[in-house]
């Protein structure tokens, strides 16, 4: 049986609503560059990809514009109107191409300062697993649980054991596209591929990535990555 590949999803159709910019905060720029450039170089550079798929925004008028519109690795499909959508999307667009074990990983476009020792450890612990798993960071903070839509505390939660579930997050193509299939018919709250595979009653296996993998989300984000990414 040939070697299983790796394939690279990038949502990349959000609106970027958190962020109140006057552009979707994937074509939000740091250095000149715009982050999802930033983003795919990150991963393109540093591993071998059989194939990217890029999920954007119906006539995403800033795509054109960006350094990966050239880059002939990289394809693009329309996204959907939620994360766990365009990642369907891309998979549905890759149909032809993957094959069923073959292994995909997905990446947030709005997370720009992946480690790449982090995608190597990610790649190198979970290729032979057989599931697959994401990048996690554990909880340092202490946690605190408020009544729906107020500000008073009913309860500290125990953070032993808690994790902050990044991205690359990577499993097998069939099991991904048809647990998601399943989710999202379902209704089921998928915010993650590994929300999806556990949906599906597998388990997923955590690696401990840097917790400055940040998502950019809110204004005060920009700045922090751009700094994360001076620094590297
Ligand atoms: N329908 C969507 C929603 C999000 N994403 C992508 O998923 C990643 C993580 O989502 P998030 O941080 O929530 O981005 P937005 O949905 O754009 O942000 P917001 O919720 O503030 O609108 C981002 O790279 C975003 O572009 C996507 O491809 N398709
Ligand atoms: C996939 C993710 O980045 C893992 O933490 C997160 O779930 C994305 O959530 P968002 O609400 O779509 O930003």
């Amino acid at each position: 049986m040939s070697k299983p590949r790796y394939w690279l999803i990038v949502p990349a159709a959000g609106s970027g609503r958190r962020m109140n910019a006057d552009c979707p905060k994937q074509y939000l720029r740091l250095d000149q560059r715009f982050i999802l450039d930033i983003t795919l170089s990150r991963l393109l550079d540093n591993a071998a990809f059989a194939g990217c798929m890029v999920a954007t925004r119906p006539n995403d008028q800033w795509w054109p514009e960006t350094d990966a519109s050239k880059d002939r690795r990289i394809s693009t499909c329309i996204g959907g109107a939620e994360r766990a959508e365009s990642v369907l999307a891309a998979l549905d667009a890759l149909s032809a191409r993957a094959n069923e074990e073959d292994w995909v990983l997905v990446h947030d476009a709005a997370r720009p300062c992946l480690d790449p020792d982090d995608l190597a450890r990610l790649l190198s612990d979970l290729g032979d697993h057989p599931v697959g798993g994401l990048l996690a960071t554990p909880v340092a903070d202490t946690l605190k649980r408020t009544g729906p839509g107020n500000h008073q505390v009913e309860a500290t939660v125990d953070r032993r054991d808690l994790w902050r579930a990044l991205t690359p997050q990577m499993f097998r193509f069939l099991a991904l596209k048809q647990a998601l299939e399943s989710a999202i018919d379902s209704g089921y709250p998928v915010t993650d591929e590994a929300s999806a595979i556990e949906f599906a009653g597998q388990i997923p296996c955590i690696v401990e990535g840097r917790p400055d993998n940040i998502k950019i989300t809110v204004p005060a984000d920009l700045a922090l990555a751009g700094f994360i990414l001076n620094r590297k």
